[in-house]
C-alpha cells in the first residue's frame, strides 16, 4: 500500500513571534510537492500555535507538542486535548524523549495520552525510541516494542497515528542514524505491527524517522523502503526544512 510521505517539523521550545512569523513566511513562499505526495506538519510551542495557524499556507497543518492525558480541570500548567480540538489544532505529538526522559513519561504514561488524544479527535505522532545505552547492550528492538506495544494496548484504531522513531542518540547530536540503522528499526517494526496488531496495520501505517535528520542526509533516508517520512527538529527551523519536505519520495 503506498504510504503517504510525511514530513514533521518540532520547533520545540524556541522563538518569538517576530522569529516564528519569519519561519512560516519562509514555509508559505517554498516550492514543495503537492499534499497528495506529502504530508508537512509544523508544531510551535503552545503560545504560538493560533498565530502560526493563521498564517500558515492551508497545505500545511500544525500540531502541538503534547497534551494532558486526561479532561482538563485542576491540572496547573497542563494543556488539554479538548483544548487544542477548540484551537482547530489536528495534530499532537506525544512521548517525545525529551519528556519521557525529563519528566519521567513511563510507557504506560505516554500510551494513555495517545488514546485520549485520538478519543478528542486529534491526530497524534507517537515518539519511540531506545538510548545510547540500549543500543550499545543490543536491546533496540526491545525497547521499542516495548514502547509500541503500551501504545497498541490502549488504542481502538492507528488511522490518526504516525509512529516516529527518534534515537535518542540521535536527537540534536548531529549524529544521524545511517539509512541502514533506521531501515533496520523501521522494518523491525512494521514486522512487530503485522504480528501483533494487523497485516492492514503493519502496511498503512506511516513510521517516520528522527533524529538529525537535515538538508544533507534526507535523501539517503527517504528512499529507504520504510521510512515514510521525518519529524524533524532543529532543520525545522531552517530554510532547509524545505529541502527535507523535496525529499519526498
Ligand atoms: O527531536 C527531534 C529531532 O531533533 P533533531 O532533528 O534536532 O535531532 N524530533 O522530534
Amino acid at each position: 500500500m503506498a504510504r503517504k510521505f510525511f514530513v514533521g517539523g518540532n520547533w520545540k521550545c524556541n522563538g518569538t513571534t517576530e522569529e516564528v512569523k519569519k519561519i512560516v513566511t519562509t514555509l508559505n513562499e517554498a516550492k514543495v510537492p503537492g499534499e497528495d505526495v506529502v504530508e508537512v506538519v509544523v508544531s510551535p510551542p503552545f503560545v504560538f500555535l493560533p498565530v502560526v495557524k493563521s498564517l500558515l499556507r492551508p497545505d500545511f497543518h500544525v500540531a502541538a507538542q503534547n497534551c494532558w492525558v486526561r479532561k482538563g480541570g485542576a491540572y496547573t500548567g497542563e494543556v488539554s486535548a479538548e483544548m487544542l480540538v477548540n484551537l482547530s489544532i489536528p495534530w499532537v505529538i506525544i512521548g517525545h524523549s525529551e519528556r519521557r526522559q525529563l519528566l519521567n513519561e513511563s510507557n504506560e504514561f505516554v500510551a494513555d495520552k495517545v488514546a485520549y488524544a485520538l478519543s478528542q479527535g486529534l491526530k497524534v505522532i507517537a515518539c519511540i525510541g531506545e538510548t545510547l545505552e540500549q543500543r550499545e547492550a543490543g536491546i533496540t528492538m526491545a525497547v521499542v516494542a516495548d514502547q509500541t506495544k503500551a501504545i497498541a494496548a490502549k488504542i481502538p484504531s492507528w488511522n490518526n497515528v504516525v509512529l516516529a522513531y527518534e534515537p535518542v542518540w540521535a536527537i540534536g547530536t548531529g549524529k544521524v542514524a545511517t539509512p541502514a540503522q533506521a531501515q533496520e528499526v523501521h522494518a523491525d517494526l512494521r514486522k512487530w505491527i503485522h504480528s501483533n496488531v494487523s497485516a492492514e496495520v503493519a502496511s498503512s501505517v506511516r513510521i517516520i524517522y528522527g533524529g538529525s535528520v537535515n538538508g544533507g542526509n534526507c535523501k539517503e533516508l527517504a528512499v529507504q523502503p520504510d521510512v515514510d517520512g521525518f519529524l524533524v527538529g532543529g532543520a525545522s527551523l531552517k530554510p532547509e526544512f524545505i529541502d527535507i519536505i523535496n525529499s519526498a519520495t
